[in-house]
């Protein structure tokens, strides 16, 4: 057997063999070999060398090999996340004061350092990652730390996420033998499993208290409450200021009654969030949307803060504050658009704290039987995942306004009168052709812009033949799963990737490609 053939058998069917031939000697005879290897050879190969020899592998030694493998013009896609948040880490520039604690974060969980690990926990993002995407989980699975886990995963942090080559922690822990490390980890991702998928926007951490905002009273005492929240819109854009907790995050700027002027709580309509807890008593919520005037009082207390626009900013918030702007952006849009009786056209009433409007005109009709002519906008809408008759294959679309080289799922508005099944065989087989049997559901995010409920499912295709509709779609066509591994590695040949991890869509896409195919 030639040696690259029998590298790229050792590539596919296990790892020793790639070890052995990235050593000493045998790497100069190996990378002679290199000219006759495709990308997509490369590419794997590069992906296994990264595995074999991580947490050991020094940055030097590996950008050496991944020159040797590459020229210039292969040089691989930027991962999407990198892209949307790029100008925000210009803004934000901390990248050098922070790259060494970053650096002795992930060394001490490769390391099993508790003590040392445990100082750092508060200073650097849990989640951060090293230049090949592991997070402190991957490395203290990666040589069977159990103490630095166990803190990990009570401390919250994401046990799902990926490396650059497509492998969580578990998978990292399972294939490293380390059964312990493997065993708090799938016990934790059944928890979270149990416990359902939650996707970005989704996750607002007030309880909505409809009982208080309906109650005016109530809804005064809670304005004047000294434990009140208050976060601000201007334009319909949030303020917004960096994460101490997570570096590179975004969070709302959060004021109290008395930081606020009067004449602001007067002038401005204030929507009411919600209750930090169940309890009567906890700290109300509300979003200002600012009107014009002097609003000096902000850099006074957040001189570093701006109000930014939406998106894609907000896709870059903690989680809890993302929720928080879903619910607020979604009202504060309705409120800007719908100032006028949709029955008689005569000026309408605030009330409710913000989500409901009443008709000023009392021979209104809108006033009889039941008044729902004014209450806030949600848009169901589906996002499907249509799985090949094989269950080899996904279909991915591009719609003309996406950026050059992202593919993403099939979606669709409902329309009256459809069920969500309807929704998803009409709209899949209108832009692609494609005729869809079952359809099972997966998970939803509200997507506020301005106030979209996304319903994403996996759809079981029952042909293959893709007709697109033109005006709605540039391209569609098939992935397989070695493919879609590569654009979620952000390693795709052409250079094509997905939306980020923060889209349902990304989510729709993750779950199948990392799914046991026996369970379609
Ligand atoms: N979170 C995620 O991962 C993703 C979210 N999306 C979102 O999904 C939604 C639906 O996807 P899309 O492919 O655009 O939808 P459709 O395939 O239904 O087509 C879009 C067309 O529907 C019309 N439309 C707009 N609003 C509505 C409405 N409320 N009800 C019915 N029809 C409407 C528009 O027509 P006209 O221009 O004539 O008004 C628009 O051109 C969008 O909001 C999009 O942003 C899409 C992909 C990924
Ligand atoms: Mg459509
Ligand atoms: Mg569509
Ligand atoms: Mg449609
Ligand atoms: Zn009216």
């Amino acid at each position: 057997m030639c040696i690259h053939s029998a590298l790229l058998k050792s590539t596919l069917k296990g790892r020793a063999l790639v070890t052995y031939l990235f050593t000493n000697r045998t790497r100069q005879i190996f990378l002679c070999h290199v000219k006759t290897f495709s990308f997509f050879q490369k590419v794997l190969l590069l992906q296994t060398f990264q595995e074999t020899h991580s947490p050991v592998l020094t940055k030097s030694s590996f950008f050496t090999v991944k020159k040797k493998l590459f020229n210039k013009q292969e040089v691989c896609a930027k991962r999407p996340e990198t892209i949307i948040s790029r100008k925000m880490s210009e803004e934000t520039d901390v990248e050098s004061k922070d790259s060494e604690l970053v650096q002795r974060f992930l060394d001490c969980a490769a390391r099993g350092d508790v003590e040392n690990f445990e100082q750092l926990l508060g200073a650097v993002d849990i989640d951060v990652k090293s230049d090949r995407g592991w997070t402190a989980l991957m490395f203290a699975a990666r040589n069977g730390h159990t103490s630095v886990i166990n803190i990990l995963v009570q401390k919250g942090c994401d046990v799902n996420c990926l490396n650059a080559s497509g492998q969580t922690a578990l998978e990292i822990a399972q294939f490293w033998n380390h059964k312990e490390v493997a065993s708090i980890l799938s016990q934790y991702r059944q928890q979270l499993e149990y416990d359902q998928i939650h996707n970005y926007y989704s996750l607002n951490p007030l309880y909505r208290a409809s009982d208080v905002r309906k109650d005016a009273k109530q809804l005064e005492s809670a304005k004047n409450n000294k434990s009140a929240k208050f976060i601000m819109f201007s334009k319909l854009q949030p303020f917004l200021i960096t994460s101490e907790e997570k570096k590179k995050k975004f969070k709302f700027a959060v004021f109290t009654l008395d930081q606020l002027p009067s004449s602001i709580r007067e002038t401005s309509t204030l929507i009411f969030l919600g209750l930090e807890t169940w309890d009567p008593v906890s700290s109300p919520w509300f979003a200002v949307d600012l009107v014009e005037g002097d609003h000096s009082f902000i850099s006074k207390y957040y001189p570093d803060g701006s109000f930014v626009a939406p998106f894609p900013t907000t896709m870059q918030m903690i989680q809890s504050h993302a929720g928080l702007f879903a619910e607020a952006h979604s009202i504060l849009c309705w409120l800007d658009k719908y100032r006028f009786c949709p029955t008689c056209g005569s000026k309408q009433t605030v009330i409710e704290g913000g989500y409901k409007q009443v008709c000023n005109n009392s021979d209104c009709t809108s006033h009889k039987g039941v008044h729902n002519t004014c209450y806030p906008r949600v848009d169901p809408s589906l996002i499907m995942l249509v799985l090949s008759p094989s269950k080899k294959q996904c279909l991915l679309g591009r719609q003309k306004r996406f950026p050059p080289k992202m593919f993403s799922c099939l979606a669709g508005f409902m329309e009256p009168g459809e069920s969500i099944e309807d929704t998803c065989r009409r709209e899949i087989e209108e832009e692609s052709g494609v005729k869809v049997g079952r359809v099972d559901y997966h998970s939803s995010q509200p997507w506020p812009f301005p106030a979209t409920l996304m319903l994403g499912c996996i759809a079981h295709a029952r042909t293959e033949t893709i007709t697109i509709d033109k005006d709605e779609l540039e391209e569609a066509r098939w992935f397989s799963r070695a493919e879609i591994a590569q654009m979620l590695a952000g390693q795709h040949p052409d250079g094509l990737f997905i939306p980020p991890s923060q889209a349902i869509a990304h989510q729709l896409i993750k779950s199948w490609a990392t799914s046991n195919s026996a369970n379609l």
